[in-house]
């Protein structure tokens, strides 16, 4: 799995209130409605603690305090512990937080220790970032396309077959694919195929996913995947709502699963 860099995270406020601005005219709601609307949840200045790990490869520089800024942004009372592991654990249980933040190299959860609720980062991303591009005010049909069905882009279709979308995908792990279909009842979508699509979930590690026979005129791109699958000359010809950032938007996700 590739892991966010120091550079990611530079200007993550920037990129979230430019984020907000789009999904805001695309959708007619911002990110905490969005979450709100999945949930069915609130958040109430809860205090949140957040827990350097130094496991594998190690600490990321400017993770915690980006998480910091997150949980500040969505108006939590966040804090990051002053030791990493189990000291910051302990000390984070001991200062009564309701929510713990600490991730891996494999699994970044968020822990209500008041409801016992857990999420992963990349259930609630795949989520949110599905529900985010299902919610296009401009959209041409019920026809989604979802490009990379990992731990990520396999839990956007799930919600979005959950949510009657036509969910089409693509992903070049045939067992990946069979699973989906199987699992899903998602509609194996052939690159070759004309089908343009108004609404598209990517999530991949890779650039240039996306190809000028998936979008349509006007389509809105809504991709977690690192770095971004949309080719800079499509996003220029096209007139196409993209929301891309490397983190916020995920934890937002989390914070409301728990709650
Ligand atoms: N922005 C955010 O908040 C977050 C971003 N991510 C990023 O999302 C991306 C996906 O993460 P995971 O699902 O954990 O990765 P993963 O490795 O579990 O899944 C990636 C999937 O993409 C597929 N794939 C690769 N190239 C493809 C292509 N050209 N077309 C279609 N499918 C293709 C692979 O076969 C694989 O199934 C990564 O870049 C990760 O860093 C992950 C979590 C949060
Ligand atoms: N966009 C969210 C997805 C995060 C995930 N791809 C990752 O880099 N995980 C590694 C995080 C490691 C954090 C480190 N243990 C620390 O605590 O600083």
């Amino acid at each position: 799995m590739a892991l966010l860099t120091p550079q990611d995270l530079e200007g993550l406020t920037k990129q979230l209130e430019c984020n907000n601005n789009t999904i805001k005219k695309a959708t007619g709601m911002d990110i905490a409605d969005i979450c709100k609307q999945i949930y069915g949840t609130t958040l109430d200045g809860e205090k949140v603690g957040i827990v350097p790990i130094t496991s594998g490869n190690g600490i990321i520089t400017n993770f915690s305090s980006s998480l910091l800024t997150i949980t500040e942004y969505f108006g939590l009372d966040g804090a990051v512990t002053e030791h990493p592991d189990v000291t910051g654990y302990y000390e984070a249980v001991s200062s009564d937080a309701d929510i713990i933040l600490m991730a891996d190299d494999h699994i970044f959860i968020a822990h209500n220790m008041k409801n016992g609720k857990i999420a992963t980062n990349h259930v609630c991303t795949g989520v949110v970032y599905a529900e985010i591009a299902s919610r296009y005010k401009y959209a041409d049909s019920k026809d989604i396309l979802v490009i990379g069905l990992g731990r990520v882009g396999y839990a956007g279709a799930q919600h979005l077959v959950k949510r009657d979308f036509d969910v089409y995908a693509y992903d070049p792990d045939r067992e990946t694919m069979e699973k989906a279909r199987k699992e899903l009842g998602i509609i194996p979508y052939d690159p070759e195929e004309e089908h343009k699509f108004s609404m598209v979930l990517e999530a991949t590690p890779n650039p240039n996913t996306i190809s000028e026979g998936m979008v349509a005129e006007r389509c809105l791109v809504s991709t977690p995947g690192i770095p971004c699958g949309l080719p800079e000359d499509i996003g220029e010809r096209n007139e196409i709502d993209l929301v891309m950032e490397p983190l916020m938007i995920g934890v937002a996700s989390m914070l409301y699963a728990v709650m």
